[in-house]
This record gives structure tokens, C-alpha cells and sequence, in this order.
């Protein structure tokens, strides 16, 4: 169909998938994402041991988005290894987030094999913004760089990285400088949650999540603006690398502006979680019919072709 396209070598019938973190921790979460109409599907981000992640509320809707600190709560690295090696059908990304360089090795390591057989893909997670006392790597340029190297010397295949939102010109600059150096960096998210935002309800006086006194990240509507211009950085700085667009998504309306901007894929955190799996159905018809109102015939034909003025 018309919105078919290939990422690195994977045929999607769709560039539609879930944003890591969104309906993809336990074996219901994931039935559910396989059996629905998005062209691929990615993982919670995991660790090497299963965490409980931070106390509830830890996830809210607010008016423009949404907010949470999860804390990082997963099943645990093998339980998403074996997944991936009993899963069969959609193109399925795997997500990493370990809570230290040599964990982060250490499953890249594990994983390699089981990408290699399966066409799984990892995302590096760099850029979560709610585990105490775990600063985002993806801020600190001399760390990211350093990880990026051992992992890459470790996993001989594609693979891509979880990028937190960057807001200066110089940070796009260094921070693409480092993925250039890397071959096997094939493809870059842009973005993980606006990190440590605060929503407050007037009526009660009160913070909307439990955990680190209602500092979360911030999803949806609130970020689009800022999704929009980390997905343009990245393709216009990293020519050989693929980007894929987070954040802002609801509607075939704001996936059209991610894919101008030079997404390959777009994946669908806030929005999913809110309205459900049955979204990529209704994103889908919706993409479809703004394909045929403009004359295009597929992705390509406008993927990265944003004008200026
Ligand atoms: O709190 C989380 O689990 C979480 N939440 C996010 O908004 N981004 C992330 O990468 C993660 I690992």
C-alpha cells in the first residue's frame, strides 16, 4: 500500500509504531501491539534485573499531554530477549536502557546473536529522565560518546539511540558529531520525554505524580515543536543515518510533520496510551487519505522534504 516503506532493510506496511515505555512491559502489553495495525513495535526499555520502578501515580494525563516517572519498571533483559526470539511477524525493536555502561555492554552482547537470527533492532535508550540518581547519559556528551564506542565495539550490527530533546544549536552540533564517528549507529529517535516538567492542579494545590515531588517527563502536545526540530537537527547533521520522530504524535496531522522533517518512522507514545492500539488504525486511514489529497504516491516522495523560507 501506499504507506509501505522499508527501514533498514525491513519492509513495514506502515512507518507507525509505539514510543518505548507505552504498552510493551508485560506479555498482554505486547500481544496487544502485535495483533494491531502498526507497521513494527518496540520493547519497554529494560534492564539486566526486573525493577518494580517508582511508586504510583507515576503516569498522568494533563492537559496538553502527559507526565510521568515510571522509574524505569521492566521484566527484566531476558524476558524481552526471549520475546524477540519467539516473536514472529512486525519488525520488532528491542530497547535498552541499563543502569550502567557495562550493563548496557553486556546486553548489547547478548542481544547481538538473537538480532542477528531474528531482524530484531536494538535502541539504545540514552535519555531517561526518572531513575534517581541516573543522569541522562544523552546529556553528557564525553559519557554518551564513550558508551556509544564500547557498545558499538561489542555489537557489530545496526543499531540506534534514544536521544533525550536538545534545545542549542552547539548541542546538535556535538552531539551529531559523536553518532558520525560511529558506523553502527544506523538510526537516531528523536525524542525521549522532555525531562524533570511539572504539572499542577490548581483545584487541589497538588502535583499530579508521586514520584521525585512531581518532576516527570513530559509527553504529547507539549512537545511536538521541540520533537519536530531534534528529528530536522539530527537529518540534516547525520546524512548516512536514519531518523526516527517521538513526541506529539495524535494524528495522521503531526506524523505527516515528523516525516517532512526527515523521519523514516514515527512512533506514538502519549497518544497511544491514551486513546489505545486501536489509534494505528484510525492514524493509518487518516495517513492514507492526506497521501492521496496531496498527490503522493509514497513516503519518499516527501520524507525530509520540509521547505524554508
Ligand atoms: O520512567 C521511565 O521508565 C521512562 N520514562 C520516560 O519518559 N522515558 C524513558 O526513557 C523512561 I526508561
Amino acid at each position: 500500500g501506499a504507506l509501505t516503506t522499508t527501514f533498514l532493510g525491513h519492509q513495514v506496511s506502515n512507518p507507525f509504531l509505539n514510543a518505548a515505555g507505552v504498552l510493551c512491559r508485560t506479555p498482554e502489553d505486547l500481544l496487544q501491539l502485535a495483533s494491531s495495525v502498526s507497521g513494527s513495535m518496540i520493547t519497554k526499555s529494560c534492564t539486566v534485573e526486573p525493577r518494580e520502578g517508582n511508586p504510583e501515580p507515576r503516569y498522568a494525563a494533563a492537559p496538553y499531554g502527559s507526565i510521568n516517572s515510571m522509574g524505569l519498571p521492566n521484566l527484566g533483559f531476558e524476558f524481552y530477549k526471549q520475546f524477540a526470539v519467539e516473536h514472529r511477524g512486525k519488525l520488532l525493536f528491542i530497547s535498552v536502557s541499563g543502569m550502567s555502561m557495562d550493563e548496557n555492554v553486556k546486553m548489547a552482547k547478548d542481544l547481538l546473536p538473537v538480532a542477528k537470527e531474528t531482524g530484531c533492532i536494538m535502541e539504545l535508550n540514552l535519555s531517561c529522565p526518572n531513575v534517581p540518581g541516573k543522569p541522562q547519559v544523552g546529556y553528557d556528551f564525553t559519557t554518551m560518546r564513550e558508551y556509544l564506542q564500547r557498545v558499538s565495539s561489542v555489537y557489530d550490527a545496526p543499531f540506534g539511540v534514544k536521544l533525550p530533546p536538545y534545545f542549542d544549536i552547539a548541542h546538535f552540533d556535538q552531539a551529531a558529531a559523536i553518532f558520525n564517528e560511529i558506523p553502527q549507529v544506523a538510526f537516531l529517535t528523536c525524542v525521549n520525554s522532555l525531562g524533570n516538567g511539572l504539572v499542577i492542579d490548581v483545584d487541589t494545590e497538588t502535583v499530579a505524580i508521586k514520584p521525585k515531588d512531581g518532576f516527570g517527563g513530559l509527553g504529547g502536545r507539549y512537545i511536538l515543536p521541540t520533537a519536530l526540530a531534534n528529528v530536522n537537527a539530527f537529518y540534516r547533521r547525520c546524512p548516512t543515518k536514519l531518523v526516527v520522530g517521538c513526541g506529539g504524535v495524535y494524528s495522521a496531522n503531526e506524523a505527516f510533520q515528523h516525516i517532512l522533517a526527515g523521519a523514516s518512522l514515527v512512533q506514538v507514545g502519549t497518544a497511544l496510551h491514551e486513546e489505545g492500539p486501536q489509534i494505528f488504525q484510525r492514524v493509518v486511514d487518516e495517513f492514507a487519505l492526506l497521501m492521496r489529497a496531496k498527490g503522493y504516491n509514497t513516503i519518499d516522495d516527501f520524507k525530509g522534504k520540509l521547505k524554508t523560507l
